[in-house]
């Protein structure tokens, strides 16, 4: 299947920890001790079942001694009784602390994921989406017993200790065992992290294909791509279900062969423990606690195997997420200018700009905008204006020449409050689940309600709020269904005009709107815009009444910029458009020229 996660590059191993995941664990350390003071007892009361037995074996069974019997019990009970406290202690201690990191490492992930430069963004928006989920596979892990276990480990040297001390040679059988449990693992360790490379690949693949269906749901079904995603679906779930498979098939056999392992320590420490009590070295009781405890010394290591392909999952999921963190991000160069009061100077100096895996976009193109210029630039489809737009808020860097606001090259300006100074609306109307009052303030500092319902008056959204259940309280859905594209468009505007900001950029605003409720707008506008740097993208006529100048763009270069009138009696010279769209007239004059 085309597959928008190759991309992505899913490799298995990343050998160090990244600050972003090894700070909150660092700052868990009291906790993590914690846990592995519990894990101390929890393993020393484990080495007295077998000394129990021993005990019992050696000195009550002989002697017919209830009464050591009972006072044994009694000690075990207790030891039972603490052992319940500690475990669950440690769980709390894990949990706790496997809150906390996922907090931190979840708050600092979705925080450079906002503000990645655009041009690092890899993989389709279900990639990244499942990327984004892969956080769990990190918190599972963090939170879970796995981080217990690990610390169980070292304790299978102080069970040795025990089974040398009760039955001297006999220790020999779990230390030739350990390493070949270890060894196995190794081995395996490979092939589980290669399996959860691809099982992560095509997971996201999976994820892919359902967040593309979801989003586009109502297109899906009228235009008839069901099949076509079916079939994709289909293939994402064979490849995820058979790379899953062998997977599990893979963690399986190192689980089964590190219980072999624990087994054959068990039975090899009877063997050769049953020589020892020939010769009289061993006592029975000895041999049966050395046997309890020579399975014991292998137990930790089983349950690593077990983890295994958790630990390989965690670590494609860490490497991922640390090349999302590591790529650049708008907040990593020195961008820390302020704009302040903007004065709304807008300059392209010789720039050219490539669309990552695309073809040039812009090629040395040179423009500046005064103060308070109303500038509208026109072109026919896919000639570059969006991306002018895109540059001019410093979404994107110009790969070559230099991209100015006031003067300063925008990529110095805090991106935040850069584009706090510029009011813009895309062409794509994006709207976020919540209220429309919350689509139109989004939170902005000093963007109260009055000014809200300022700019909703402006935009024309007020006009439509008497019809709309619960005004500005009405809940929107994700994408702000329930509305219409046109009322979208108004509460897009809406958001860009709120806050007064000195430069509005303008892309088809529009475009979703009747000619009626343009000429309004228009008309609402001007005012408004006086003192105002404004840029407008558009094919439609009647917006170039707002404007003194037109800029015309043809395949990434500027073929005409000018005084409006003149320019727009180059373009339409004797064959004018008569259908209120001047990309058609445009594309002449950029052919003539
Ligand atoms: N995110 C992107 N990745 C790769 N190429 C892109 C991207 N966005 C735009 N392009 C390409 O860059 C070129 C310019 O696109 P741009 O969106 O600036 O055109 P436009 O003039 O705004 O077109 P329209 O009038 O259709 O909005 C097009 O050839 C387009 O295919």
């Amino acid at each position: 299947m085309s597959d928008t996660t190759n991309d992505l590059d899913i490799r298995g191993r990343e050998p160090r920890l990244a600050p972003w995941l090894a700070q909150p664990m660092r700052a868990n350390r009291p906790i993590y001790l914690r846990v592995a003071l519990a894990a101390l007892f929890i393993n020393l009361f484990a080495l007295t079942t077998s000394l129990f037995t021993m005990t019992v074996y050696d000195r009550v069974l002989p002697n017919n001694a209830t009464e050591s019997l009972i006072a044994l019990s009694i000690g075990m009970g207790f030891v039972i009784i603490f052992d319940i406290v500690l475990k669950l202690l440690r769980g709390y201690f894990t949990d706790f602390a496997g809150a906390r990191v996922d907090r931190s490492i979840g708050s600092s992930v979705f925080g450079r994921l906002l503000s990645l430069r655009l041009e690092n963004r890899k993989g389709s928006t279900g990639a990244l989406t499942g990327l984004m989920r892969e956080l769990e596979t990190l918190r599972d892990f963090f939170a879970s017993a796995t981080i217990a276990s690990i610390v169980d480990v070292p304790f299978a040297l102080i069970t040795l200790a025990l089974i040398f001390v009760i039955g001297g040679p006999v220790v020999l059988v779990p230390i030739c065992i350990i390493p070949l449990v270890i060894l196995s693992g190794w081995l395996l360790q490979p092939v589980l992290d290669r399996l959860s490379a691809k099982a992560m690949k095509d997971g996201l693949g999976k994820q892919s294909v359902l967040v593309e269906t979801i989003g586009g749901l109502e297109t899906v079904k009228a235009s008839g791509a069901a099949p076509m995603l079916e079939r994709r679906w289909d293939a994402a779930l064979q490849d995820h279900a058979s790379v899953s498979m062998r997977q599990r098939l893979v963690s399986n056999l190192a689980v089964t062969l590190a219980q072999a392992g624990q087994m054959m320590s068990y039975i090899g420490v009877v063997i050769v423990g049953v020589s020892r009590i020939e010769t009289g070295d061993l006592s029975m009781g000895g041999l049966l606690a050395c046997s309890i405890l020579a399975g014991r010394a292998v137990a930790p290591l089983t349950q690593l195997t077990q983890l295994l392909s958790r630990m390989a999952a965690t670590r494609t999921a860490y490497a991922q997420i640390d090349r999302m963190m590591q790529a650049e991000s708008e907040d990593n160069d020195e961008r820390r200018l302020d704009p302040g009061a903007m004065r709304g100077e807008l300059e392209l100096r010789d720039v050219s700009f490539t669309y990552p895996g695309g073809a040039k976009a812009l090629d040395g193109v040179s423009f500046r905008i005064e103060p308070g210029e109303k500038v509208a630039i026109i072109g026919r489809v896919g000639s570059g204006k969006s991306t002018i737009a895109r540059l001019l808020l410093g979404l994107y860097a110009a790969e070559e020449g230099a991209v100015l606001v006031d003067g300063t090259e925008v990529r110095q300006f805090e991106p935040h409050a850069l584009r706090a100074r510029i009011g813009s609306a895309m062409q794509e109307t994006v709207l976020f689940s919540g209220t429309v009052r919350d689509n139109i303030t989004l939170s902005r500092p000093g963007i109260d309600d009055d000014e809200m319902l300022r700019a909703a008056r402006l935009s024309g959204t007020h006009e439509f709020m008497a019809a709309i259940p619960n005004g500005y309280e009405r809940l929107l859905a994700d994408r702000g269904e329930g509305l219409s594209g046109g009322q979208r468009q108004s509460i897009a505007m809406a958001r860009a005009l709120a806050g007064s900001p000195p430069v509005l950029l303008l892309d088809e605003p529009t475009s979703a709107m009747d000619t009626q409720g343009e000429a309004q707008l228009l008309d609402r506008l001007e005012a408004e815009i006086a003192d105002k740097t404004m840029v407008v993208i558009t094919h439609r006529t009647p917006f170039l009444r707002l404007v003194d100048r037109v800029i015309v763009v043809d395949r990434g270069k500027i073929i005409a910029d000018g005084k409006r009138d003149a320019v727009i009696a180059r373009l339409r010279g004797p064959a004018a458009a008569q259908d209120g769209n001047i990309t058609t007239a445009a594309l002449q004059a950029g052919g003539k020229s």
